[in-house]
């Protein structure tokens, strides 16, 4: 696989496809949740870029608090943007307001997770499809009623129902009312968050089958927000993968999942339960959980569990053991270095007894007790440990940083080209001076 022409963000926001319905450019929603001190914000969309294409599917996956959904509320204008442009027929939408803003989210709508508690049990099923029409007061209120029996056909479900009340319907009847719903007002664009998650198996393949038949049919284009990746291999065109409020890799669907090229994404597929018993393609353990997004890692959002991270130089044939439990020690020196000791800590620290966090000697016992050290190892780690003793954090980081830091934590990486020219990854492992991530795990995991 080629991977070598890089693209700094500049490049990114200037490589602009002629096809592109949406431009999100160098895109941030920080959530402030202001106080008297003003805090640290919560970065939960942290400079993103890419293109949305009119008729196509996006799809936009990873873990569970990465700012999927958050994204997608900010495309269309439900979430203030910190920072940066969504560009819709050249407009910044994110600068809209009054009578433009009404405009835009009336093209652009947003289709959620869970039919359950997205509709006012209160209301008949044609009042709930009805209500953006009278909001927006769309022509007469009897061609709305019309429309709306139109719209229910148009679902799959009877123009009878109009008068019903949704307690009535299942959970994919409820969605199918949600659906139409959200194309009473004909949207362009439509963010679909999870819209399959809460329901079963079988009634899934129904919704997502109905979900292309709209598209066909009115040419929309869809955001695509999902964790199954099963079912974004299946509905999309493209895919973007995030982590930690970034965007780690872009690229069309079949060719992201056959030939991943970010080690992030590597690590989410292989996740995925492999059909071939015979495979002999091993499940990648991330260690650890995701950073806080209010305190994201320097350099590459991935570098504090990343399977692949670089080496010094004079450490690249470390035991590979050994080098996790050196990013082990320095997590736990972060999280250290973050956390609040209560009152009673303090007075259990000031005497010389165990924190909660227990001593530094049995984080090393456990650490590296098992393991054979190095010397040049051992004596940064024996630096490292006075510090973390005296509960210097800073300083014991410092000592692992001139130690055991890389470009990694240093520095933010570039989107780098990978496969065809409109596939692209967000790792310095692409750089012509490293190995790959892809050669790096096969070795080590195959
Ligand atoms: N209104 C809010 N105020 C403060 N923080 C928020 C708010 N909404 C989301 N967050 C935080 O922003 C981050 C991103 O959340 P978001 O819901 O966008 O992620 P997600 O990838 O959609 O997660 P999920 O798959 O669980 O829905 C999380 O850390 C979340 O706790």
């Amino acid at each position: 696989m080629s991977q070598q022409t890089i693209h700094s963000d500049a490049d990114v926001s200037t490589d602009s496809d002629e096809d592109a319905m949406i431009s999100v450019r160098n895109l941030k929603t920080y959530y402030d949740e202001g106080g008297l001190l003003g805090g640290t914000p919560v970065k939960a969309v942290d400079d993103v870029s890419f293109d949305i294409r009119s008729g196509e599917t996006l799809g936009l996956v990873g873990e569970s608090g990465c700012g999927k959904t958050t994204l997608g509320r900010t495309l269309l204008q439900l979430e203030e943007a910190t920072a940066g442009d969504v560009l819709f027929d050249g407009v910044d939408v994110t600068k809209l307001d009054g009578s433009e803003l009404q405009e835009w989210r009336r093209n652009a709508q947003m289709v959620f997770q869970d039919p359950e508690s997205s509709l006012n049990d209160r209301m008949t099923i044609g009042e709930i499809v009805r209500e953006p029409l009278d909001v927006h007061d769309w022509k007469t209120p009897r061609e709305r009623r019309q429309r709306v029996k139109e719209l229910l056909a148009t679902v799959g479900l009877q123009r009878e129902h109009y008068y019903r009340y949704p307690h009535q319907f299942s959970g994919g009847q409820r969605q199918r009312i949600s659906i139409a719903r959200t194309l009473s007002l004909e949207p362009d664009f439509v963010v679909l968050d999870e819209p399959v998650s809460a329901l079963d198996v079988s009634v899934q393949a129904e919704i997502i089958n109905l979900l292309e038949d709209l598209q066909a049919e009115f040419g929309l284009t869809y955001l695509f927000i999902a964790h199954d990746l099963s079912v974004v291999r299946h509905i999309c065109d493209r895919v973007a993968v995030m982590y930690l409020g970034n965007v780690m890799e872009i690229g069309p669907t079949e060719e992201l999942f056959a030939n991943p090229s970010n080690p992030y994404t590597h690590s989410l597929l292989s996740a995925i339960p492999e059909p071939d018993p015979t495979s002999d393609r091993e499940r990648i353990t991330l260690h650890g959980t995701p950073p806080n997004p209010r305190y994201p890692p320097s350099g590459c959002p991935f570098s504090t569990r990343c399977p692949t991270r670089i080496r010094p130089e004079e450490f690249r044939a470390l035991d590979d053991e050994l080098w996790t439990r050196l990013n082990a020690l320095k997590n736990t020196l972060s999280e250290r270095k973050r956390a609040e000791l209560s009152v009673r800590e303090r007075v259990r620290a000031a005497v010389g007894k165990d924190t909660r966090f227990g001593s530094i000697e049995e984080l090393y016992d456990d650490l590296f007790g098992d393991l054979e050290v190095p010397p040049d190892v051992q004596s940064a780690l024996d630096e490292i440990e006075t510090h973390a003793r005296n509960r210097d954090e800073d300083e014991a980081l410092a000592v692992y940083h001139d130690a055991f830091g890389s470009v990694c934590e240093a520095e933010t990486p570039e989107y780098y080209s990978t496969g065809d020219g409109e596939h692209r990854s967000y790792c310095h492992r692409h750089d012509e001076g490293y190995r790959s991530p892809g050669a790096v795990l096969d070795r080590r995991h195959r």
